[in-house]
């Protein structure tokens, strides 16, 4: 029987002899590389980080001692030694297994992540919690350079450095890449700790710890080494014991390394360094290609995706460098997602003019708040899920001053694979109570373009929302066209029924249209709503349904309601949207039918309120 068929719980990994992990960490390779080319999911962190789940899981005393990890995109060999391995055929289906940490999936996920940083600040509450209750426990947070750039982590480390007596660890998974390179100062310095006289001066000093019996000498030895050949890590000057760095690939360095670090009180730094993709060749070359991945044959490797529908990210990518090939005032912006965002092209093109400004959304907006003061043009592309974290400096820092900045709203709605965590479902409501703004929605490819033209053209705080993945396959013009602000468009004549659909519901609301003999109109902006066009459809029709891929709850239904009563008009309106509670990851088309916003659910809801029934107010909100 293979070794790693053997394990389903910490317990019984503990059970095993030292000389058989290294053997388990080949099998479990084998096992993450089969088992995500089948299913898709982020391969190259999980690649990186299996010695480094063993030797934690083998090392402390899960789930009694809590891991936290960071972002949660590499905790697949955790799920499978925690006794999710004949489940991880379903990662991240309908009903499957979540591609991140859930406390709900397993008592060994201490905490729910998917966005980045945090780990440090719940591994910290942790520790103090088991501090107050008198438990005896260590928490330990797993966090990746990359996530390490971001200022959370920096206020949980600056809080955690003076809580003297908690049993924290925080363990530096340092694979000197992001998504994509890594950026910034921090990696700067990681990088030097990395090299020349300090990493030679640092190996030796784990040698010196590792086996060390007389562990309080050892680490004695270690600070008095460490201050003689080198001056304090800056993670030192924050009140940590830094240790490190060390390879996170040689479970004969992180296992007693982590036995010793154990033994110590206090907050504790362990800087390992591993690489992503460790063990597979092609992910090992290509990093980015292999981090998040669909279904591939892994002899072959990923091959070139077969020339399809544009999506949505390229249409941005290439309307960046068409309106910055026209104005040379426009910079780009992103926080650590430049293929996400398909800003490849844009960098290459304009280097001078790219911002990769590491994971640090709030900082993104601020510092396109501050170009814009100085008349730049910036166009800020984001997540709508990950622009949740910037919300105050949206407020504060660029709709208050009436700044000219673009965003650029990516994965706007349901995304599929990663699920709740990453569901743009908020930005319409979040935008839409922010004076100032001006938000819309795209509902195809070419109106898309249209769209991010009239932002950017707009002297204020803009923002252009569209779906991940592919649209309706409309044609795209060349020509950079703006859209007359606060203007929709009636896509299709019916009678007695008016859809009001927005961004990528005009779609199937045109087909339901269709289907029922209803009007349908393309509202294209959620602010300013066009009421003039709300107006003449509350004249000549006797039913409103708003539909939208957004939370009904504030959203554009919500606006449209809200117009209705300013002017006075009772209209039965039924609001066709996401409803108040989370929605797992899944097949996106597969989770819109399942929430009815599809042409069928549609037409089925419009119907069951208003061509069978008495007509009333509805939300579809249960
Ligand atoms: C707040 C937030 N912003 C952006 C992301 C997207 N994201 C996921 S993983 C990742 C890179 C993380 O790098 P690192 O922590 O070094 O982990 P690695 O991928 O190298 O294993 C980014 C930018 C996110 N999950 N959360
Ligand atoms: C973990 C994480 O936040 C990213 O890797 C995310 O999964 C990327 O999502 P997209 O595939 O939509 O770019
Ligand atoms: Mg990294």
């Amino acid at each position: 029987m293979k070794l790693l068929e053997t394990i389903n719980s910490p317990a019984e990994l503990r059970k095993l002899p030292r000389t058989q992990l290294t053997p388990l960490a080949h099998e479990l390779r084998h096992f993450l590389l089969d088992s995500v080319s089948k299913t898709g999911g982020h391969l190259s962190s999980n690649l990186g980080t299996v010695e480094l789940t063993i030797a934690l899981h083998y090392v402390f005393n899960t789930p009694h001692d809590r891991i936290v990890w960071d972002v949660g995109h590499q905790t697949y060999s955790h799920k499978i030694l925690t006794g999710r391995r004949e489940q991880m055929h379903t990662l991240r289906q309908f009903g499957g297994v979540s591609g991140f940490p859930r406390r709900v999936e397993s008592e060994y996920d201490t905490f729910g992540t998917a966005h980045s940083s945090t780990s440090i600040s719940a591994a910290l509450g942790m520790a103090q919690a088991a501090k107050i209750k008198g438990e005896q426990r260590h928490a330990i947070a797993v966090i990746g350079d990359g996530s390490m750039t971001a200022g959370m982590a920096f206020e949980a480390m600056n809080n955690a450095g003076v809580q003297e007596d908690v049993n924290l660890l925080v363990v530096l998974n340092d694979n000197d890449m992001s998504i994509s390179p890594p950026v910034g100062a921090l990696n700067r310095y990681l990088a030097r700790l990395m090299s020349g006289q300090f990493y030679a001066a640092a190996k030796n000093v784990g040698k010196s710890v590792l086996p060390g019996p007389v562990l309080e000498l050892a680490k004695r030895f270690e600070e008095h080494a460490k201050g003689m050949v080198v001056p304090a890590t800056m993670f030192e000057e924050f009140g940590f014991n830094y240790i490190g760095p060390i390879d996170g690939h040689d479970l004969e360095s992180l296992i007693p390394t982590l036995e010793n670090i154990k033994k110590l009180k206090g907050p504790q730094f362990l800087h390992v360094v591993t690489k992503k993709g460790q063990g597979y060749k092609l992910a090992e070359a290509e990093p980015i290609l292999y981090h998040g991945t669909g279904k591939f044959n892994p002899t072959e490797g990923i091959q070139p995706a077969k020339a399809g529908k544009m999506t949505y990210t390229e249409v941005f990518g290439n309307w960046l460098c068409d309106m910055a090939a026209a104005d040379k005032r426009l910079v780009g912006i992103t926080p650590a997602m430049r293929e996400g965002s398909g800003m490849v092209g844009f960098e290459q093109q304009y280097p001078d003019r790219y911002f990769d400004v590491g994971i640090a959304e709030q900082h993104s907006v601020t510092f396109g708040a501050g170009l814009a003061t100085e008349g730049l043009k910036p166009v800020v592309a984001i997540y709508s899920t990950f622009l949740q974290r910037a919300y105050d400096q949206l407020i504060h820092d660029v709709a208050l001053q009436n700044l000219d900045v673009t965003f650029a709203l990516d994965r706007a709605g349901l995304v599929g694979a990663d699920g709740a965590t990453h569901a743009g479902n908020y930005d319409i409501s979040y935008l839409r109570c922010i004076p100032n703004m001006v938000v819309m929605a795209a509902s195809d490819e070419n109106e898309c373009r249209r769209m991010l033209t009239t932002a950017y053209r707009y002297e204020g705080p803009a923002a252009v929302r569209y779906p991940r993945g592919a649209g309706i396959g409309a044609e795209i013009l060349k020509e950079l066209t703006s859209i007359e602000i606060g203007k929709g468009e009636i896509k299709r004549e019916g009678k007695e029924i008016a859809i009001l659909a927005f961004g990528s519901m005009v779609a199937p609301s045109v087909t339901a249209g269709a289907e029922l003999g209803a009007t349908v109109a393309n509202m294209r902006f959620v602010k300013p709503l066009d009421v003039e066009l709300v107006k003449r459809l509350a004249a000549d029709h006797d039913y409103f349904v708003t539909v939208e891929e957004g939370c009904v709850m504030g959203g554009a239904g919500a606006a449209v309601a809200e117009a209705l009563a300013a002017e006075g008009i009772v209209k039965p309106i039924l609001m066709l949207g996401l409803p108040d509670k989370f929605i797992d990851h899944g097949d996106p088309a597969a989770l819109l039918a399942g929430v009815g916003l599809d042409a069928k659910g549609i037409a089925a809801s419009i119907r069951q309120r208003f061509m069978s029934g008495e007509p009333r107010l509805v939300v579809n909100n249960t």
